[in-house]
């Protein structure tokens, strides 16, 4: 995955996502056919992920656009107020991650200068004009996760082993970073993926992430697809783990809302793995591209914080066990049955529950922030240096 699917499939006007909701029990394509099966993917988290949010979001309309009548618009301003609309809607879907208000921001200015640079603008140069920046985007997340990938190796490469030794290393990353929180290849899950493809991998840990599991039904999964060595692990095994292997030189997340100094939300449990990270004195790593980073507000206490609902964690979901041929056995046709998914409650009822889905790891935790333009280890002067490289 690198290369084996592609969970953001856009071929103009189609677009389908890889259902989420069912993974890793099957690989179903849903279409998305306009905003509103937007917005309900990112709602349900069909679709999830900080860049893949954005980009389904924008390409939902794109989709929406496509399908409509020739003469549906009768002015430019018409189909400008249109998309500006719908933007506002699709923003509406998840809180937490800037990409989602990054991208509608910059599609908002798009179709507005469109707009306001020609006064011969037709609608369908507005339309135009939004679907070919939605597409840039999508082309532009891939490149800037393979950079991410790149620099975030040759960082951890350069820090971990020497020219005489050239060993290898283990690392741990946390929730799903790659190619289903993406357009391709991954953030965290990227540098993970070029670490292997460099030879400097020696293992990957995951953890489960509970509660909703990006990172046993996810990332396990992805880790598995590309063959790369990897374990899954409970989120409570982490600094017991750390302190069993040595070997394990660095954490490494990815990034929801990155702050003007470096403080950073990402998936619940990020914190923590930051403070494990700190006593067993292993970098703690950041990729994130630059739609993840949100100049606009000072430190990590202005992120708003997802809270999601109290079954999530009441609840464990999976697929029923049918026996024990249920594993990696082929039937005739039953194993492309739908999967039964069941939820079982694993707490009393009406038990109090708190369920942020999210939290925001201090700057001063993190090693190092690596978006597509670079490392960043001068996290007091983040801002500055995102905006020296754009
Ligand atoms: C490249 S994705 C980085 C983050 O978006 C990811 O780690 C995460 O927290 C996803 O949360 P989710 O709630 O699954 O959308």
């Amino acid at each position: 995955m690198g290369g084996a699917f592609t969970a953001i499939r856009w071929e103009n006007p189609y677009l389908e996502i890889v259902d989420q909701l069912l993974l890793p029990h099957k690989i179903a394509h849903i279409p998305i056919r306009n905003s509103e099966d937007g917005h309900k993917a990112i709602v349900t988290m069909q679709t999830r992920g900080a860049p893949a949010i954005a980009i389904v979001a924008a390409l939902s309309l794109a989709a929406e656009l496509l399908a409509l009548p020739k003469e549906y618009f009768k002015t430019a301003a018409d189909a400008s107020d249109y998309i500006i609309s719908k933007l506002k809607y699709l923003s509406t879907s998840r809180p937490t991650a800037v990409n989602l208000f990054d991208a509608v921001n910059k599609l908002t200015a798009v179709v507005t200068k469109a707009i306001e640079t020609d006064d011969s603008v037709s609608p369908q140069d507005i339309v135009k004009a939004y679907i070919n920046s939605s597409e840039a985007m999508l082309e532009a997340d891939i490149s800037d996760n393979k950079a991410i990938g790149k620099h975030g190796a040759k960082y951890l490469i350069n820090r971990n082993t020497s020219e005489s030794t050239h060993q290898k290393f283990k690392v741990l990353t946390h929730c799903n970073t790659g190619s289903l929180a993406t357009a391709g290849y991954g953030t965290a899950l990227g540098i993970i993926r070029s670490l292997n493809e460099d030879g400097a991998l020696s293992h990957a840990f995951c953890t489960e992430t509970r509660p909703y599991n990006q990172g046993s039904r996810l990332t396990a999964f992805e880790l598995q697809q590309d063959n790369i060595p990897s374990t899954l692990v409970c989120d409570s095994a982490v600094s017991f783990l750390l302190k069993q292997n040595p070997d394990i030189r660095a954490i490494v997340v990815g990034a929801d809302r990155v702050a003007a100094n470096g403080d950073t939300a990402n998936k619940i449990g990020t914190y923590q793995l930051a403070l494990a990270a700190k006593a067993h004195n292993i970098d703690f790593i950041v990729a994130a591209p630059t739609t993840s980073i949100d100049l606009n507000i000072t430190n990590g206490d202005q992120i708003i914080v997802e809270q999601r609902k109290s079954t999530e964690v009441t609840c464990v979901s999976g697929k029923l066990l049918i026996g024990p041929e249920d594993d990696n056995t082929k039937t005739n046709g039953e194993a492309e049955q739908q999967p039964q998914l069941l939820a079982v409650r694993v707490a009393p009822q009406g038990v109090s529950v708190w369920n942020p889905s999210f939290d925001v790891t201090p700057a001063e935790l993190i090693t190092a922030v690596v978006t597509e333009k670079g490392v960043i280890t001068d996290l007091p002067n983040l801002k500055k240096e995102v905006e020296s490289k754009s």
